[in-house]
């Protein structure tokens, strides 16, 4: 279990984030959800250790009961832009974080090369981010996320570029993959049908200062997940949302 207390996020000139506590499982989806500009992606950044200039935090993050001080090598994160190494192939981008890791490039290069097929990106391995579309950098990103080892995933909109059928696509293979291997998965997400129909449960942030207020458990297992079983959720989700844009 990964755990945050008591975080406090400062910029010079307002409060950004309060008093957030959260939890995230060693296994399944979290989705957070939240205004934008409520802290989600600061959230995110702190706990990767990776809080910008000009932004002051204070808080604690929890390893299984632990106190750890991010980053933390069980930890990894996936950012909202793609932050694809322009001088890098897609295959080296793809296969950095295991390089960082301490693999070699050909073992590393063994582990991604298997997945270019399925992330859509065969035949792009010899090229550079410049050349591809936005939605095939983001499944690089993507890419490079899913083959590191860590227990926990923190995805800021990993899908957001991705057009319908490829989002689709990429969330059953996330799935898919949980299934084999479980880990604890936080997902920013602004899309309330992504956050429904792949969460297991849905952390909603309000803004002004950023907080936690629910923690909504989707009681409907995955395969039952149909449009009309979850428009209720949906719902209750839109209504939260709104009220904290217009309060
Ligand atoms: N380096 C920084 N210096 C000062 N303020 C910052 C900095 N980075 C972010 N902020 C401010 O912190 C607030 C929260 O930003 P953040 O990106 O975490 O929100 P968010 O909920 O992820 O937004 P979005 O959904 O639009 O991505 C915003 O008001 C933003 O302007």
């Amino acid at each position: 279990m990964l755990e945050i207390r008591g975080l406090a996020i400062r910029s010079p000139s307002r409060d950004i984030v309060t008093e957030l506590a959260l939890h995230l499982p060693g296994q399944g989806i979290t989705a957070l959800i939240g205004p934008s500009g409520c802290g989600k992606s600061s959230v995110l950044k702190w706990l990767a250790g990776i809080l910008p200039q000009g932004l002051d935090a204070q808080g604690a993050a929890m390893l299984d009961g632990e106190p750890i001080s991010p980053p933390h090598p069980a930890i990894i994160y996936q950012p909202q832009n793609d932050a694809l190494f322009p001088w890098l192939t897609i295959a080296e981008n793809a296969a950095l974080g295991l390089r960082v890791a301490g693999l070699s490039a050909r073992t590393a290069h063994e582990r991604v090369a298997p997945l270019f097929a399925a992330f859509g990106l065969s035949g792009t391995e010899k090229q550079f981010p410049a050349e591809l579309s936005g939605g095939m950098r983001q499944r690089a990103a993507f890419l490079r996320t899913m083959v590191q080892p860590g227990r926990f995933l923190l995805v800021d909109e990993p899908f957001s570029a991705l057009d319908a059928v490829t989002r689709l696509r990429m969330q059953d293979w996330l799935v898919a993959r949980l299934a084999e291997h479980p880990r604890g998965v936080l997902l920013v997400t602004h899309d309330l049908h992504e956050a429904t129909s792949l969460a297991d449960r849905i952390l909603v942030m309000g803004m002004r200062p950023g907080r936690v207020i629910a923690d909504i458990a989707v009681p409907i297992r995955r395969p039952a997940r149909t449009e009309t079983a979850l428009a209720g959720l949906r719902d209750t989700l839109k209504q939260l949302l709104l009220q904290e844009t217009l309060s």
